[in-house]
């Protein structure tokens, strides 16, 4: 069911400073921050040859990572985005197999402008994993 990498995402405490360690460090082609209103964060994309990371920092007050950076204030990986071609097929086979599918189990329209979904880290040892359709 689930298919490429999308992205590696992590939690980053100073979204300026990481962005600009990956560029010029690591000499990674780096996108512009965006704002996500709908997920309470702002997200800047590296795009790396076979694959994206995900820098996130908390957007508003009742940002979904802020507990997460709390307890990692150096900040951390945050979750992994595998691609999948249908999330509905996806998200109703996982609920029969008894995986908890965050935010009630409807998708929202992720940073690349797709349905994403979010599964509990506790399901899938402790990795919090989102599905994207592509
Ligand atoms: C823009 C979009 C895109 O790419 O398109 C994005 O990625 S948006 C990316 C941001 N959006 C999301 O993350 C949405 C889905 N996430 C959520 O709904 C939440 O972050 C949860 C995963 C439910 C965690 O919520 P919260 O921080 O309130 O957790 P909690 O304090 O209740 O923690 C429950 C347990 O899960 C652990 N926990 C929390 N976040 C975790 C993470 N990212 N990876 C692994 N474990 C994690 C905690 O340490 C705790 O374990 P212990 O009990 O053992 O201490
Ligand atoms: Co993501």
């Amino acid at each position: 069911m689930i298919g490429r990498l999308n992205h590696v995402a992590i939690a980053v405490p100073d979204l300026d400073a990481a962005s600009a360690q990956y560029r010029t460090m690591l000499g990674a082609d780096v996108g512009a921050p965006q704002d996500e209103p709908d997920h309470g964060v702002t997200v800047v994309f590296i795009t790396l040859p076979n694959t994206k990371i995900e820098l996130l920092y908390p957007l508003g007050d009742a940002s979904p990572i802020q507990g997460f950076l709390d307890k990692n204030p150096s900040g951390g990986i945050h979750h992994i985005c595998y691609e999948v071609d249908d999330i509905l097929a996806a998200r109703d086979h996982l609920l029969a197999e008894g995986a908890r599918v965050l935010g009630g189990g409807e998708p929202k329209i992720g940073a690349h402008g797709k349905p994403v979904l979010f599964l509990h880290p506790k399901d899938f040892n402790g990795c919090l994993i989102e599905l994207e359709q592509v």
